[in-house]
C-alpha cells in the first residue's frame, strides 16, 4: 500500500532510484554506475547553453539572472515577466528592488563596458577607444557586450532558450483546499505551461522557486500533457539568498544545490547548470542531489533557520520574567561551535515572504503524508513567532495604561529586516493590527526604504469599511523619523536598521565588499569593488539627481541614458537604484527625539538595537524584548 494514502492532496508518484534506500550490500555507486558525473565539466559536452531565460523578475529572478550573466559573458540571459512596470524598472535607472551591490552588477551585465588600452609603462595607449579615458586603476581590457536583458516577450524568449529558470512567486493559498498552508502553484503552473507550449524540445527547465516536494513530477506531467513524448529535463535549483545580502549570497554562496533525476539526460542537464555556476562558484560548493531531496532541502533549510529564531524567542519570554538577558544567552549559547552564533537574535520574530509560507507548506506536506506529529512540531515554530509579536504589542498597550485612545504611537521601521525595502509579511503589520484595536489617535510609520505605496498596500488587509490612511488618521506614513516621533506617547522600534542604533559600530568591523572581475569581454582583467556596505555618506536631500552609484562614476561603464524629465521616481524619492542612494546610514539623533516625545518618553525596542544605558541617560524609559524591564 502506498505510504501516501490518507488525505493526501498532492499526487505523489513513487520515489525514483535516487531516493530509494539502498539494498543491503549494494554499493551506492551501483545505482549510478552508468551515469555521468555531474561535476565533471565534460558531462555537459553535448549540451550547449547559449541562452538562459529566467521567468519572474522578482527578488530572486532579477538578482540571480544578473549575477549569472555577469559571470557568463558569453551567455545571453533574458529575464521575462508579465509585469510590464517591473520589467521597465529593471531596464531603467530605478531598479524595482533594493539590494546592496545589485545596481553595479546590473549596470555591467545589462549595459556592458567600454574598451580600454594601456601602454607599456602604464600610460593610456594612443589607440584607446574613442571616448574612453585614461585608466586610473592601471587596467586594460576589451569591451564587454551587454548580455543581460529584460523583456515582457515571454513566449518568444522561452522559444529561444536552452535553459529556463522558473523564479515565479509561490505564495500560500488563500482559499480552497489547504487555504492558509498549501502552496499556491498558480504561477508555477502558468510558467510551466508557457514552457510546454513554446520551448524547443530538450530545453532544460530549472525550478528556482521554492516548491513542495514532488513538484518536479507535477511539472513533468504538465509538460507531457502539452508535448507528449518530448523530453524536457527538469532540475531543481533552490535559491538560498537572503534579502538585504542577495548579491553577496549569490556571489559567494555556501552551496549551490542542483537536484536532478538519475537518468543520463538528467545528469547532463545538471552538469550544464553546474558549468554555468562553476564560472564563479568553486565546484566543491556545488552539491548534486536527487530531485525530491533538492526540493525538500529548501523547505528544511528555511524551517530550521526559522526554528532557531523561535527557539531563542521562547527563551526571551523566560528572560523577561526572570531577569536573565536574552542577548547574553544568545552570545554564550552561540559560542558552542556545535550551535553557532547565527540566527539567535531575539526580537519580534521572523517576517518576510518566505519563512512563514515555507513552514506552512512543510506542515501541509507532512499532514498530506499522514504525519500529523511532524506537522504539529513545525506548526509550533509559527505559533511561537505569533506569540512574540502579540505579547510585544500587548505589553506596549498595558504600559500605556491599557488604552491608546487619543494617543500617538511612532513606528520606526516597517521592513521585515534591515537593508531591504520589501514590505511583505512584516512583523510590523501584526503589531499595528493589535495597536489599532485600541483606537489610537495616530500610528505614524517611518521606514527609510519601504515605499509609502508598498506599506499602504500591506496595511489594506487591516481595513474594514473605512480607509486607514485618511487625512485625520489613524495611520500616517512619514518621510522623516523625527516627524513620526514628534508628540508621540511611545516610540516602537520594529526593524533592526543600523541607523536606529544609538551605539557606535564595533571598532574594526569592515563593510563587506565583493570583487568582480568582469569588465573585460574577452578575459577577466579588472576589478569592480561592489559597494555592499550599508554605510555610505549621506547625500544632501536637495540634490537627489546628483546621487550616483560608485560604479556609475567608473569610466569603464557605458553611460546610462538619463531619465525623462518627468520621471516620478527622480521627483519623489531621488535615485533609488541602489541601496546606498537612500540615506540609511545617518544615525538617528535620539537626543533630538527625546525632546519631542511626550512624558514619560516610552521607547519599546522590538529588535534589541538600542543601548539601554545611553537611552536612559537621555531620559527615555526603555523596554526591550528579552530583558527583565518588559515586566
Ligand atoms: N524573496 C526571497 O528572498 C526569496 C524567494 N525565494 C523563492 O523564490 C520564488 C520567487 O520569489 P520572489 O522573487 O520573492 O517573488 P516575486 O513576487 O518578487 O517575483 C515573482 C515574479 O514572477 C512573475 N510571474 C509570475 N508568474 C509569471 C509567469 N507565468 N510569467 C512571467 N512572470 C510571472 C511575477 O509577475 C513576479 O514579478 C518564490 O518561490 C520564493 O519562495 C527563494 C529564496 C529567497
Ligand atoms: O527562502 C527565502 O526567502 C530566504 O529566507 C531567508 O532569508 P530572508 O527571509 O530574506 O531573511 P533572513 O535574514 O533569513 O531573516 C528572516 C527574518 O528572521 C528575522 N531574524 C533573523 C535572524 C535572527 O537571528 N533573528 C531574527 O529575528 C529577521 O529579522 C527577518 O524578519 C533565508 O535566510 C534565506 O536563506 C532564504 O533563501
Amino acid at each position: 500500500m502506498s505510504p501516501f494514502i490518507g488525505g493526501n492532496v498532492y499526487s505523489l508518484p513513487p520515489m525514483d532510484a535516487m531516493t530509494l534506500p539502498q539494498r543491503a550490500g549494494a554499493p551506492r555507486s551501483s545505482i549510478h554506475a552508468s551515469l555521468p558525473d555531474i561535476l565533471d565539466p565534460n558531462t555537459a559536452a553535448n549540451v550547449s547553453i547559449w541562452h538562459v531565460c529566467c521567468i519572474g523578475a522578482g527578488y530572486v529572478g532579477g538578482p540571480t539572472a544578473a549575477v549569472m550573466a555577469l559571470h557568463n559573458p558569453n551567455v545571453r540571459v533574458t529575464v521575462v515577466d508579465r509585469d510590464e512596470t517591473r520589467i521597465n524598472a529593471w531596464k531603467g535607472r530605478h531598479l524595482p528592488i533594493h539590494e546592496p551591490g545589485l545596481a553595479s552588477v546590473v549596470r555591467l551585465a545589462r549595459d556592458g563596458s567600454k574598451e580600454r588600452r594601456q601602454g607599456a609603462r602604464g600610460q593610456a595607449a594612443a589607440g584607446a577607444t574613442k571616448g574612453s579615458q585614461t585608466p586610473t586603476d592601471g587596467s586594460s581590457h576589451s569591451s564587454r557586450q551587454p548580455n543581460l536583458f529584460f523583456s515582457t516577450a515571454c513566449a518568444e524568449t522561452i522559444a529561444n532558450a536552452d535553459m529556463i529558470l522558473v523564479s515565479v512567486n509561490t505564495p500560500t493559498k488563500l482559499r480552497g483546499v489547504g487555504a492558509g498552508r498549501a502552496t499556491d502553484m498558480t504561477a508555477v503552473e502558468g510558467a510551466v505551461r508557457d514552457v510546454a507550449i513554446h520551448a524547443r524540445p530538450g530545453t532544460i527547465l530549472v525550478e528556482k522557486s521554492t516548491v513542495p516536494c514532488k513538484t518536479g513530477q507535477l511539472i513533468k506531467d504538465i509538460l507531457e500533457a502539452y508535448r507528449p513524448g518530448i523530453s524536457f529535463p527538469v532540475l531543481s535549483n533552490p535559491e538560498f539568498l537572503s534579502e538585504g545580502t542577495a548579491i553577496r549570497d549569490l556571489m559567494k554562496p555556501d552551496r549551490v544545490v542542483i537536484g536532478c533525476e538519475s537518468t543520463i539526460p538528467g545528469h547532463r542537464a545538471a552538469a550544464a547548470l553546474a558549468n554555468l555556476y562553476a564560472s564563479w562558484v568553486p565546484r566543491s560548493k556545488i552539491a548534486p542531489i536527487g530531485l525530491w531531496s533538492s526540493e525538500l532541502c529548501k523547505l528544511a533549510a528555511n524551517a530550521m533557520l526559522a526554528q532557531r529564531v523561535s527557539s531563542i524567542n521562547s527563551i526571551s519570554a523566560i528572560c523577561e520574567r526572570t531577569g536573565a538577558d536574552v542577548s547574553e544567552i544568545a552570545k554564550s549559547v552561540g559560542m558552542d561551535a556545535r550551535i553557532g552564533s547565527q540566527f539567535l537574535k531575539a526580537g519580534l520574530g521572523f517576517g518576510g515572504s518566505c519563512f512563514r509560507k515555507d513552514i506552512a507548506s512543510l506542515t501541509y506536506l507532512a499532514e498530506s503524508l499522514g504525519l500529523p506529529e511532524v506537522a504539529a512540531y513545525w506548526q509550533q515554530v509559527l505559533e511561537m513567532n505569533n506569540f512574540q509579536r502579540d505579547r510585544f504589542a500587548r505589553h506596549v498597550i498595558s504600559s500605556l495604561n491599557n488604552t491608546l485612545r487619543g494617543k500617538k504611537i511612532a513606528i520606526l521601521g516597517y521592513a521585515f529586516k534591515k537593508n531591504t525595502g520589501d514590505a511583505r509579511e512584516s512583523p510590523a503589520l501584526d503589531v499595528i493590527r493589535i495597536l489599532l484595536e485600541e483606537n489610537p489617535r495616530c500610528v505614524a510609520i517611518y521606514d527609510p526604504l519601504c515605499s509609502a505605496a508598498d506599506i499602504q498596500r500591506e496595511l489594506r488587509v487591516l481595513e474594514d469599511d473605512r480607509p486607514l490612511m485618511r487625512p485625520d488618521g489613524p495611520v500616517q506614513i512619514m518621510s522623516s523619523a523625527y516627524e513620526a516621533c514628534a508628540d508621540s506617547n511611545a516610540v516602537l522600534v520594529l526593524t533592526d536598521w543600523d541607523m536606529f542604533k544609538n551605539s557606535r559600530p564595533v571598532a574594526g568591523s569592515k563593510p563587506v565588499e565583493v570583487a568582480v572581475d568582469q569588465f573585460d569581454g574577452a578575459a577577466p582583467a579588472s576589478i569592480l569593488r561592489l559597494p555592499l556596505r550599508s554605510e555610505k555618506p549621506p547625500t544632501p536631500p536637495e540634490t537627489p539627481k546628483m546621487q550616483t552609484l560608485e560604479s556609475e562614476q567608473d569610466d569603464r561603464l557605458v553611460p546610462e541614458p538619463p531619465c525623462p524629465a518627468d520621471c516620478t521616481e527622480c521627483q519623489t524619492s531621488g535615485q533609488r537604484n541602489d541601496i546606498g542612494s537612500k540615506d540609511i546610514s545617518t544615525p538617528l539623533d535620539w537626543a533630538r527625539i527625546s525632546k519631542s516625545v511626550k512624558e514619560p518618553s516610552w521607547v519599546f525596542d522590538g529588535r534589541g538595537v538600542l543601548d539601554a544605558r545611553a537611552m536612559v541617560g537621555m531620559g527615555f524609559r526603555l523596554e526591550t524584548l528579552g530583558r527583565a524591564s518588559m515586566y
